[in-house]
């Protein structure tokens, strides 16, 4: 931890801060837990962040203040004691508050890149994610009563920071206590931990790590997570699904007559074996089954999404039988065993992905691999030669695309509805589709 202080925002001084203008941090992620008492204490407030914008200059979105509900933000409003944790790189701000004072504690973390990052933990997985591409977010939640927040793999520099119960901060006695679980490896090149803070908080090194961190094997789940508030763990579950989902690339659902038109463009048959890489919720996988009874594999970094594949599919029998999902880093699996069937492989990535993954991509399609066709949707894939390629729903003159009618009957487009509406708005991803190239 670089640093950690806390925020006050104070509605009744005159010359009390409101509202804290869009700003990225200069952190790996930073951690923003809520000291005060929403129900109580304040009025308006809450974080916002911006998934559109780099927030690099003014002209970016830097340095105003935050206004809820545009296009592409996100308000975030947990509960007391609940932890946001989300990328430095992400644009966010501190929305005024209108009444009362609004207390935060807020840390910043780092990580030295050559950490390994445990692929098990979408935590861990969307840390990765930070490292290569500097804009995701995820949440974790914290706690009535005050326990683990935020951990990385034990073997990253091992950063825990607990809570001491109650939550409730009170300025002449202050009840947060910021552990730092040992060994705490930190470089010691480097400033470690600077705390500013008013009130001060104490800060101790935690006598021996605690015992899961000796044996960490399976994914890493918090231990508050089963006795959470509810508020917070709606708010997370709802978070988790629109952003952690997006860990890699923002969750864009694919419609049905776009399949239709992947499937023409890849040729796609029943003697295939598609491989959806980032599948999501697995519903253009279920939706290429249906058209075309091929065989499926689809995989994805994070496990939430994974969970409502496997939902998805197991309600579904034509999927069940065709579909194997996994939960990996992309290109991990690439180099597994359970890649090996695929004879056409879909990607719906972000060009900085698709830059990092190019090569692995161009390994999968040598001849020597097997002939296997790739479909890439939206981007073309830097250094490869397409073959074909389809235009934008929209913006192609063909027709067999405007089937509305035949989108509304398949279950994916249930997802549609439950995706946030700027998902698909122009600002947020541009068109949903934007069409596919192949190679
Ligand atoms: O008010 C908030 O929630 C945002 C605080 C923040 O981003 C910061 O202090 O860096
Ligand atoms: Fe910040």
């Amino acid at each position: 931890m670089r640093d950690a202080f806390v925020v006050q925002y104070d509605a009744d001084d005159p010359a009390g801060q409101r509202a804290l203008a869009m700003h990225t941090d200069a952190s790996l992620f930073s951690v923003n837990v809520l000291l005060s008492d929403p129900e109580r204490e304040f009025i308006g407030g809450g974080t916002l962040f911006d998934f559109v914008r780099k927030g690099l200059n003014e002209e970016d979105g830097a340095g105003a203040e935050p206004v809820a509900a545009t296009e592409g933000s996100w308000t975030v409003r947990p509960a007391q004691g609940t932890a946001i944790v989300h990328s430095g790189q992400l644009l966010h701000g501190g929305l005024r508050i209108e009444r009362g004072k609004r207390y935060i504690l807020v840390g910043f973390i780092e990580v030295r890149r050559e950490t390994p990052y445990a692929v098990d933990d979408s935590c861990a997985a969307a840390a990765d994610a930070f490292a290569k591409f500097g804009h995701a977010a995820w949440t974790r939640e914290a706690l009535g009563s005050g326990e683990l927040l935020v951990r990385l793999h034990p073997q990253s520099p091992e950063v825990e920071i607990h809570l001491a119960a109650p939550m409730r901060i009170d300025p002449q006695s202050p009840e947060v206590e910021i552990h730092l679980a040992a060994p705490m490896r930190i470089d010691p090149q480097s400033p470690e931990v600077e705390i500013h803070s008013a009130p001060p908080m104490r800060i101790e090194a935690a006598a021996a790590p605690p015992s899961s961190s000796a044996a960490h094997h399976g994914p890493w789940m918090p231990p508050s997570m089963a006795r959470a508030n509810k508020g917070a763990s709606d708010w997370a579950a709802e978070l988790g699904a629109r952003i952690q989902g997006n860990s890699f690339a923002p969750f864009v659902p694919t419609r049905t007559a776009q399949a239709a038109r992947l499937v023409a463009l890849g040729g796609i048959t029943a003697s295939d074996v598609v491989c959806d890489l980032g599948c999501g919720d697995a519903s253009l996988l279920c939706t290429l089954v249906r058209q075309t009874g091929c065989s499926a594999i689809g995989c994805d970094v994070n496990g939430e999404l994974l969970a409502r594949a496997r939902a998805r599919i197991a309600d579904d029998d034509a999927c069940a039988s065709r579909i194997v999902l996994s939960c990996a880093l992309l290109a991990d699996f690439m180099h597994s065993a359970a890649f090996e069937p695929t004879t056409v492989l879909l990607v719906f990535l972000v060009p900085q992905q698709l830059e990092a993954l190019a090569p692995d991509l161009r390994a999968a399609i040598l001849p020597s691999a097997g002939h296997r066709r790739l479909l890439s949707l939206r981007y073309p894939i830097p250094g490869l030669v397409v073959r074909g390629s389809i235009g934008d729903e929209e913006g192609s003159s063909s027709s067999e695309d405007e089937d509305e009618s035949s989108s509304s009957s398949l279950a994916h487009t249930t997802r549609m509805d439950d995706a946030p509406a700027w998902t698909s708005s122009p600002a947020y991803f541009g068109r949903s589709f934007g069409g596919a190239y192949l190679y």
